[in-house]
């Protein structure tokens, strides 16, 4: 489905920037009905050779668009929305993709009868493989299903409940540099084992690929999956009982509720 509405970035930072990349990439998109902001408009020139209006106005922005995604830091919030305030109207959706903030929240410092949508993709949206939990309260079905349509081009959506956004943050948000930081740790033991870095780096990245592409093909559990690889006495149950011996299954769980319980600290 083609998206037609124009659509404003507000705040075009590291995950602002993925998003636009993937509109474009994904081909969904006109570059002609994407606004995008930045204080410091020269850092987003790439975008703008490929189309995009990149501007440092933010309220023309909101003026010339339907939907609004706010992707600025917690702490940039308030006063972006102190500056937009006036030139959104009813008939705008506001986007956040903001960890923290709960739809509460923005709309009592809006005190205006707008449309507002949670949605939490991650860095993989610029290439149309973000994984996006999406939250409303009180939206509309055809408001909500325009929002997710967005989202639906640019890799897997779910809906959830608000409640659950700073579960869907940490593990499908701050997933991406946890899963990155697994894939450079097996690097480095595929170079202690002989690999050159890049060839290393190529294994160990496609076969995570590999691995996450068989849960979602196969919708099975991952001690399925590893079940068919560990051959009786071999090198696999080795490896795996030594990396649970130093806590690995342990490390993560522990990691993602250290990351879950900074959200709360966040706003
Ligand atoms: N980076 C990520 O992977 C994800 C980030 N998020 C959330 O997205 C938001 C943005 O995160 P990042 O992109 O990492 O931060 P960032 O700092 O890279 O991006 C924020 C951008 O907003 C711009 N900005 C600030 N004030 C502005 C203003 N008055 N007018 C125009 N632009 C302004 C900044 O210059 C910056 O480029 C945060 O709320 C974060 O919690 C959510 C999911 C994933
Ligand atoms: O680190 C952060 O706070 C943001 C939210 C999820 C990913 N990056």
């Amino acid at each position: 489905m083609e998206v037609h509405k124009k659509i404003a970035v507000i705040g075009t930072g590291n995950l602002g920037n993925a998003i636009v990349e993937g509109m474009i990439e994904s081909q969904k998109f006109s570059a002609d009905n994407i606004i995008a902001t930045r204080r410091q408009t020269h850092l987003i020139d790439s975008l703008q050779q490929k189309g995009v209006h990149t501007t440092s106005d933010n309220c023309q922005a909101v003026r010339e668009s339907h939907i609004v995604i706010l992707a600025v830091q917690p702490k940039q919030l308030e006063q972006i929305l102190h500056e937009i305030a006036d030139d959104l109207h009813e008939d705008h959706i506001i986007v956040s993709v903001i960890t923290g903030v709960a739809i509460e929240q923005i709309g009592r410092l809006l005190s205006k009868p707008i449309a507002i949508v949670r949605a939490m993709p991650n860095t993989a949206i610029a290439i149309k493989q973000s994984m996006t939990c999406i939250a409303h309260r009180n939206v509309s079905p055809d408001s909500l299903s325009e929002v997710q349509s967005i989202f639906d081009t640019l890799g897997k959506t779910l809906i959830i409940d608000e409640e659950l956004m700073a579960a869907a943050t940490v593990l499908g948000a701050c997933g991406i540099a946890f899963f990155m930081r697994f894939i450079r740790a097996a690097s480095q033991g595929g170079i202690e084992v002989g690999f050159h870095a890049e060839e290393a780096q190529l294994i160990a990245a496609q076969t995570a690929k590999g691995a996450a592409s068989l849960l979602l093909a196969h919708h099975t559990h991952p001690e399925q999956e590893i079940d068919k690889v560990t051959t009786p006495q071999g090198c696999t149950i080795a490896g795996l009982n030594e990396m649970e011996h130093n806590g690995l299954s342990s490390a993560l769980i522990k990691g993602v509720k250290a990351s879950f319980n900074r959200i709360a600290d966040i706003t």
